[in-house]
Parts: structure tokens; sequence; C-alpha cells
């Protein structure tokens, strides 16, 4: 059985953590299993880096800030390559992907940054649906204390109402798309743990 699982949520939500966690209960049970994220360690992912999340995540080319359409277009670069050359054949050999990210990243962040929804559907139209999508969902607060020390001080009122956006973008997100299946993330890490392999189970096994 190839099945394709993704993790979102905001900036320290716990997605690297469970993604881990998950990847080694389906090992422990044979599978053979992809840990993969977005933005990619390719050459694309290196550029998003360099353009879009350099400089307190300001995104300096020669000192201006890149359009958020710009940014949009390169994470869906990235993401092209990472379906065609890894998400898609991993899933047809049968093999577990797990992704730390994918297309509703883009949909819930560059549409906080004011960008058409509808038009980042379209955009991302290319990229396979997975067979579950977790969203790993907390408060902003928590999540900053999270990833405190992760970026400067005096950015953080500016990220915080981002990511406060971004949260409830998710959640709009996850009316619209049935993949998409809430965890509450301010749990301890086993017991989100749990509550994602108990989802997994009734949704990709069945049970
Ligand atoms: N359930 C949890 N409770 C408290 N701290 C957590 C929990 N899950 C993860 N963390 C810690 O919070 C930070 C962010 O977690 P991480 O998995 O890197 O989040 P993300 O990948 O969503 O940014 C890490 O230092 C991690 O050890
Ligand atoms: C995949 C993706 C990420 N992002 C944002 C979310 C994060 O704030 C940021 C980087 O992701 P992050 O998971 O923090 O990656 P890393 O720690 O490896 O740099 O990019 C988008 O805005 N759109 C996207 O399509």
């Amino acid at each position: 059985m190839g099945a394709f699982i993704v993790m979102e949520g905001i900036d320290g939500a716990g997605k690297s953590t469970q993604a881990r966690l998950l990847a080694e209960w389906f090992e422990e049970k044979g599978y053979e299993v992809v840990l993969t994220k977005e933005p990619t360690d390719t050459a694309f992912g290196k550029l998003i880096r360099k353009l879009v999340l350099t400089g307190g995540r300001e995104g300096i080319i020669d000192g201006a800030r890149i359009s958020h359409e710009a940014e949009a277009l390169l994470f869906a670069a990235d993401r092209a390559e990472h379906v065609s050359k890894l998400i898609k054949p991993a899933v047809e050999a049968g093999k577990v992907v797990i992704s730390d990210r994918y297309f509703y990243s883009s949909l819930a962040y560059q549409w906080a940054r004011g960008l058409d929804l509808e038009w980042l559907i379209d955009l991302n139209r290319f990229a396979i649906r997975p067979d579950l999508v977790i969203l790993l969902d907390l408060p902003v607060k928590e999540s900053m204390k999270r990833i405190n020390g992760r970026s400067i001080k005096t950015e953080f009122d500016k990220i915080a109402e981002l990511q406060k956006k971004v949260r409830e973008n998710y959640l709009k997100l996850a009316e619209r798309f049935p993949e998409m299946r809430i965890v509450n993330a301010l749990a301890s890490v086993e017991d989100i743990h749990n509550d994602i392999v108990a989802l997994v189970e009734h949704e990709l096994f069945k049970k």
C-alpha cells in the first residue's frame, strides 16, 4: 500500500516532531517510509531560503522585498519538482510518504499575504492530493513560546500577527478540503502522536 500523508500547521506547531514519530511508527510496522519536507533541500528550496526566508523573513533581493506573487511561484516550482521527482514515484512504488508541509502551506501563508485564494488553488492544481492531511492546531501564543529564539525579538509582534491570520486560514481550509483533519496540538508530544495514529488507522486502514 502506498500512502501520502502531510503535516500542516503554523510555525512551531510540532510538525517536524510529529512527522518523525509517525515515520518511526510506520517503519516499525514494516513499511518503507520517505520523510520529506517543503521547502525542499533542492536548488529551488535553497533559492526560496535565500530570497524569501532570509533577513528575518523579510525576503530581500537587492534591498527590495520580492513580490508575494513571485514568492508563491517559487514555492509552486519547488513543489512541482518535489511531486514529480520524489512524492509521486515513491507513492507509486508502494512507499509511505510523509511530508512536513505541502500546498496547503501555500494556500494558508500566501493567502495571508493578500493573494487570491482561487489563484493559489489553480496554481497548485498539479499537486497530487494526499490521502490525509494532519492540521496541527494551536494558539499562536503557544507556538511562539515553543519557537522563541528562532527569530529576533523585535520581529515577534509582526510575526505573531501573520501567524494568527495563517492559523485562521488553515481552519477555513479544513472546511473546504475533506482530507484535512484538525488535531489539537496543545497536548503532550505523546498524546498528539497517539491522536495522529488513531486518525491514520481510521482513515487509511479503515479500522
Ligand atoms: N507537544 C509539544 N509540547 C511542547 N513542545 C513541543 C511539542 N511538540 C514540539 N515541541 C517543541 O516545540 C518546538 C517546535 O516543534 P517542531 O516540531 O519543530 O515544530 P514545527 O515543525 O511545526 O515548526 C521544538 O522545540 C519542539 O521540541
Ligand atoms: C511550503 C511553504 C512554506 N511557507 C513558509 C512557512 C514557513 O514560515 C516558511 C519555512 O518553512 P519551515 O517549515 O519553517 O522550513 P525551514 O525551517 O526548513 O526553513 O515558509 C510558505 O509561505 N509557503 C509554502 O508554500
